[in-house]
């Protein structure tokens, strides 16, 4: 495997890109709009410099790094890809829109994978010619930090396909844990459902944003807050897997909190909009009263 292409350059497929290109691959950067490329770009820059003034990296191995990295808005170089890993926002039909037009783009040869984070790898796959060559690589956030990525084989996901998705997330330095295609995985299963508490606690008025987070941090030593967590997630794609869940499972009690419903529906989406459970601005983040 030598060229990848990572389609969205979000907070996740920012990070994606830069592990690859740090693993020595060769990465196109793709999304809608150059606004948004060159955002994911300016990311990558920013936590490069990092290593560098932490004396982590030289500034060559900075500009080696980013020179492995196209941002492109044209999906067109797929076609000379070994594998294109899709981090679009978490949506069944964009992402079902995007692998019908890949399908046609790429030779039979490449391999897709979604880092969705809950959407069904199989019904993914199949809308491809190429469900055997198709698999999730669900990677963590923040994507150079965390170690985990969660590889869910879909019904028809070849051994093959499995291990050289495994190897490359091992080349990526990930440590990689095969899960099977069920609403959730395993991660968002485990997770998703105890930030929903979470923000239940504070609609039903048991306890503030920041005491709940307290709560969690001093006493279950997580490293940040449910609430801070789902910020820093993005409350859209919380809400889109609490309803994967819901729809996947039919059972109440994956049934989405109405106040994440309605944040959504504000615009209130996290840390990415500047305003979910806290506000974000020069001050620092500024917990919600309820
Ligand atoms: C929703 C899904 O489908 C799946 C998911 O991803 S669920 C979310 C999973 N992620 C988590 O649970 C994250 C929980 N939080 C944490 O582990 C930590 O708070 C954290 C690693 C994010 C930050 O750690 P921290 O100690 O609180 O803050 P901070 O000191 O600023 O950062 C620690 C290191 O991470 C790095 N870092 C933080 N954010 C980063 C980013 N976006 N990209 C690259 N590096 C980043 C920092 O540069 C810093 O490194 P150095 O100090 O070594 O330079
Ligand atoms: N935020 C998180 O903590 C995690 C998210 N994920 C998953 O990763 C995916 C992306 O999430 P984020 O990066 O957080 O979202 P984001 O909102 O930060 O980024 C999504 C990007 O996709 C772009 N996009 C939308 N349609 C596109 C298309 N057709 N082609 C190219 N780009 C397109 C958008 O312009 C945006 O830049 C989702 O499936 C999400 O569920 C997985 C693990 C963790």
């Amino acid at each position: 495997m030598q060229r990848i292409m990572v389609v969205g350059a979000g907070q996740m497929g920012s990070g994606i890109a830069q592990v690859a290109a740090q693993a020595g691959y060769q990465v196109y950067l793709r999304d809608i709009e150059d606004r948004f490329v060159q955002r994911g770009l300016g990311v990558i820059e920013k936590f490069l410099s990092r290593d560098v003034a932490k004396g982590r990296r030289t500034e060559e191995e900075k500009a080696a790094i980013l020179g492995r990295i196209t941002g492109t808005v044209d999906l067109a170089p797929a076609a000379q890809c070994d594998l294109v890993i899709e981090a679009i926002v978490e949506n069944l039909e964009a992402k079902l829109a995007l692998f019908r037009e890949l399908d046609q783009i790429c030779p039979e040869t490449t391999l897709f994978a979604s880092n969705t984070s809950s959407l069904p790898i199989t019904q993914l796959a199949a809308v491809t010619r190429r469900p055997d060559r198709f698999i999730g690589m669900h990677f963590m956030n923040p994507v150079p930090v965390m170690q985990l990525v969660e590889v869910i084989r879909g019904i028809a996901t070849s051994d093959e396909t499995y291990a050289r998705i495994r190897s490359l997330a091992e080349a990526m330095g990930k440590t990689p844990v095969e899960v099977n295609d069920f609403p959730g995985f395993v991660s968002n299963r485990v997770l998703m459902p105890m930030l929903n508490e979470a923000m239940f606690c504070v609609y039903e008025g048991i306890a503030g944003v920041e005491e709940v987070d307290t709560v969690m941090k001093l006493g279950m030593n997580h490293p940040m807050g449910p609430l801070t967590l789902a910020d820093f997630i993005g409350l859209d794609t919380c809400l889109s897997i609490m309803n994967v869940l819901y729809e996947g499972f039919k059972d109440p009690k994956y049934r989405p909190c109405p106040l994440l419903v309605q944040m959504v529906q504000a615009g209130y989406l996290g840390r990415k909009s500047g305003r979910g459970f806290y506000i974000y601005d020069e001050n620092g983040a500024t917990p919600m009263k309820r």
